[in-house]
């Protein structure tokens, strides 16, 4: 496939049926500005990664579609509606943080399903359900201290997808576990996309990571953050350890490699 030059793609990063839509997105912090006047749209049901230079926003953009962060203008919905409205998950970099260090793993999935209308059998139901669909090992009836950093990462993955999010936010998922624990999560990750084709946003550093799960590579330049360019990978699922040599990857590759050392140079 040949990858055509944003110039030439009439903004097509604007669709018809995106599932988050963003418009005059504007966030200052102190005098710097992150994003100024930003459009974009996130595909459905896809994986759409986001990479780009060192403090150009990344994470802020996962943040503020999430609501975690406020916007100082623009709007964001999902699925047409306000954030609030709608369920999503979230995945944090810091799993030692992002757990609940009191509660044991089970209780920590167990956690979100509260604010859902679901009887106690339910949500048995659907832990049972996630425990076995990732055909986990691990003593859930463990504290998080308990774990090893892939446990805990698993368990906040799977603490994430129990509400059956619309859209899955995850933010350097992978970046403070090993080598083995990467590829082994990544595959995870990729398994329940195809299972369940949730949206997913995943924020990644490393470029062969985020080709690697990506439907859609959102290149972001330096701030205030526009679209660098916006790269379909369409390399059929599963992909495998050997993709990373298929030629479309290495073609892809290139192309934001070169994207992305324009945008450095131009810091
Ligand atoms: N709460 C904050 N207060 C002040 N500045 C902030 C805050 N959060 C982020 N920034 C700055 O805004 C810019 C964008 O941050 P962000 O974390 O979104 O970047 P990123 O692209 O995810 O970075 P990295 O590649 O380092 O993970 C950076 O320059 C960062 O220092």
């Amino acid at each position: 496939m040949q990858v055509k030059p944003i110039e030439q793609r009439d903004a097509d990063y604007l669709m018809d049926d995106a599932h988050v839509t963003i418009r005059g997105l504007s966030k200052k912090f102190g005098d710097v500005v992150i994003y100024d006047n930003f459009d974009f749209d996130i595909p459905r049901n896809k994986i759409t990664t986001v990479f780009g230079p060192n403090g150009c926003g990344k994470s802020t953009i996962i943040n503020m579609i999430a609501d975690l962060m406020p916007r100082d203008a623009g709007e964001i919905l999902i699925n047409g509606k306000p954030v609030r409205e709608t369920r999503i998950g979230y995945v944090f970099q810091n799993y030692r943080e992002a757990l609940f260090p009191w509660l044991r793993a089970i209780d920590n999935i167990r956690y979100p399903l509260q604010f859902l209308n679901l009887s106690k059998a339910e949500q048995k139901q659907r832990v049972d359900k996630l425990v076995e669909y990732f055909g986990v090992k691990i003593d859930l009836n463990r504290y998080p201290y308990q774990m090893s950093g892939g446990q805990q990462q698993l368990v906040s993955i799977m603490r994430s997808l129990v509400v059956e999010p619309e859209v899955l936010f995850l933010d350097e998922p992978f970046s403070a576990l090993d080598y083995e624990m990467t590829l082994m999560m990544r595959d995870q990750l990729q398994k329940v996309f195809m299972e369940t084709k949730t949206t997913m946003v995943l924020v990644s550093h490393d470029l062969e990571e985020a080709i690697y799960l990506a439907d859609w590579v959102l290149l972001l330049s330096r701030h205030p953050a526009q679209v660098a360019d916006f790269v379909n990978f369409d390399l059929p699922r599963p992909r495998h350890a050997d993709s990373v040599i298929d030629p479309h990857f290495v073609e892809v590759k290139a192309s934001c490699l070169e994207t992305f050392q324009r945008e450095v140079r131009k810091g």
